[in-house]
């Protein structure tokens, strides 16, 4: 590991790492924030995972999240959305390929060879965190849109290993929608049995629970009606006995400027549920 970037805020540090992955066979990088508290104790993580066309640094950039972080003395880490290099297979489109990985693991060539973001995230990231970083074993997980897909169908399919899950503005049902539809083909084949084990409404009515979901969804996002559809989950959620809060809001779009806005309250929910777990 190598670390690459490093920024004082908050009286904790930012850090960019790098590092050879070994489920994706290629180098990666991961952002952290490691808040003042890390240097006295072990703590909880929060892993955010971002949406299409990014890497680490957009949430780390743009969304405010330290400074609530530090507040709460949670560890955030942000990875990136895909396997990354020249020999990494790629298209041309913003949705598919580098920095669409969709956090699945790609049964189809030419993607199968590094695609496997859903064993990434599961296994090979939190191992890296818990033997190099002061951390306690206990975490939860929440993103953005693909990233909000991709943090409900590994806490639905996970529920033991995190201990909470938030979105805002989730894909949560990518097996009905374009985007879904365009990145599974492709990644997972056109049998659409096998999509249906990376996809968050699907999940739930087969039975998959969590003890509580948080979603924030902005009502003026130009993808809401045709990419994101709320209110598939809030259905299937509602058949299933899962508890949900969704959250509306007014003129709030699909940006950063949207997640800015409401960060602090994902980050005070898991650091809640985060430390009533660790004294249980
Ligand atoms: N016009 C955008 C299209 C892609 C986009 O909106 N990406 C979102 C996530 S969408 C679902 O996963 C995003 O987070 N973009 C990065 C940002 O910093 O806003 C584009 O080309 O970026």
């Amino acid at each position: 590991m190598e670390k690459v970037e490093s920024y004082y805020l908050y009286g904790g540090w930012q850090e960019v790492w790098s590092h050879s992955s070994e489920t994706l066979d290629c180098s990666m990088k991961f952002a952290i924030y490691l808040p003042e508290q890390a240097k006295e104790k072990k703590l909880p993580v929060l892993y955010y995972l971002s949406g299409l066309t990014c890497t680490e640094q957009n949430v780390m950039t743009k969304s405010g999240i330290q400074r609530y972080a530090s507040e709460q003395g949670v560890i955030i880490v942000m990875p990136d959305t895909s396997p990354r290099g020249e020999q990494v297979a790629d298209s041309p489109d913003y949705d598919l390929g580098q920095g669409a990985g969709f956090y699945v693991n790609a049964t189809q060539s030419p993607w199968n060879k590094h695609y496997q973001m859903y064993h990434y995230i599961l296994n090979e990231l939190p191992h890296l965190i818990e033997n190099n970083f002061p951390v306690t074993g206990k975490k939860s997980i929440m993103g953005h849109s693909m990233g909000g897909h991709g943090a409900l169908v590994l806490a639905l399919k996970n529920p033991e290993k995190y201990v909470s899950v938030s979105a805002f503005s989730p894909i949560v049902s990518p097996s009905s929608v374009a985007w879904g539809e365009k990145a599974f083909g492709h990644y997972l084949g056109e049998n659409k049995q096998d999509w249906k084990k990376y996809d968050a409404v699907n999940l739930i009515l087969e039975g998959n629970s969590v003890e509580h979901i948080l979603v924030d969804q902005g009502l003026a996002d130009n993808f809401y009606q045709s990419q994101l559809k709320t209110e598939l989950l809030e259905n299937a959620c509602k058949q299933m006995n899962v508890n949900i809060d969704v959250r509306y809001h007014q003129n709030y779009d699909h940006s950063y400027y949207f997640i800015a806005s409401f960060i602090e309250d994902h980050v005070r929910y898991h650091s809640e549920r985060l430390n009533a777990s660790l004294s249980q």
